[in-house]
């Protein structure tokens, strides 16, 4: 029996288009002038943005004091869609710009927010594990034409428990919640982060939505569950 859920977000709550064409162009537009201009923030937030830099050199083996190469960097990564920890953190700091002054709001398909309000009411717990940040997701799913759907989630996850194709990333989640891995759903579009979920003992249903698919319903569905949208998820 199905206790919990966690879903994943790009390509399975929301659009892959919205992520691509309006998120990602939105942080390499303002990611250099909020970079440069974080000493002009509050302390906080300025400390939180030196953190994140930290980090890039640290990946990248880019000296920490060349800011313009840390934010060429932080471009290039974009173009790249790496799934960087700092660079997540980074973008949804400059998309809480963004939600904040109204120039975008959060997707979320229909049928995702009319199952997650559903099984919700239903007392099944609801995760998130997202490569974007924990402030990103709580940003999306807080400014959606459905309102906040942020109290519906009992927890978020990201990168900070490491990579969506790891399977010990899947196993911290499942120590996390606190259920036996069988008795949690895990919904995601991409197969290899159903494969680390499966193995963590996770079920898993893979979501093949029309117009982001990546695959053929009938391919997927000689290895996992699939739906084309949330009201074909079985629970
Ligand atoms: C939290 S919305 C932005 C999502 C994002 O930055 C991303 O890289 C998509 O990752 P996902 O794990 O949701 O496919
Ligand atoms: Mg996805």
């Amino acid at each position: 029996m199905i206790k919990a859920i966690v879903t994943d977000i790009e390509g399975t709550t929301s659009s892959i288009s919205f992520v691509h064409e309006v998120l990602f162009p939105y942080a390499k537009k303002h990611m250099a002038g909020f970079i440069r201009h974080a000493e002009a923030l509050n302390d906080r937030a300025q400390h939180d943005v030196s953190n994140q830099l930290d980090e890039v050199a640290h990946l990248s083996g880019i000296q920490r004091d060349d800011t313009e190469a840390l934010i060429q960097q932080l471009l290039d990564w974009i173009d790249e869609d790496k799934k960087a920890t700092p660079l997540k953190a980074l973008q949804g700091m400059i998309w809480q710009q963004g939600y904040r002054q109204g120039d975008f709001v959060g997707h979320v398909y229909k049928d995702a927010a009319d199952y997650l309000k559903q099984w919700h009411d239903q007392g099944i717990d609801l995760y998130v594990y997202s490569s974007g940040s924990v402030n990103a997701q709580k940003l999306i799913f807080g400014h959606t034409e459905f309102g906040d759907l942020t109290p519906l989630f009992k927890g978020y996850f990201d990168t900070q428990v490491g990579g969506k194709r790891e399977v010990e990333s899947y196993q911290h989640i499942i120590r996390e919640i606190g259920l036996k891995g069988e008795e949690i759903l895990f919904l995601s579009d991409i197969e290899q982060e159903l494969d680390a979920a499966t193995i963590a003992t996770m079920q898993t249903c893979w979501l093949i939505r029309k117009h982001d698919s990546r695959m053929s319903i009938s391919e997927a569905a000689k290895k996992y569950l699939v739906a084309r949208d949330f009201s074909e998820i079985v629970i």
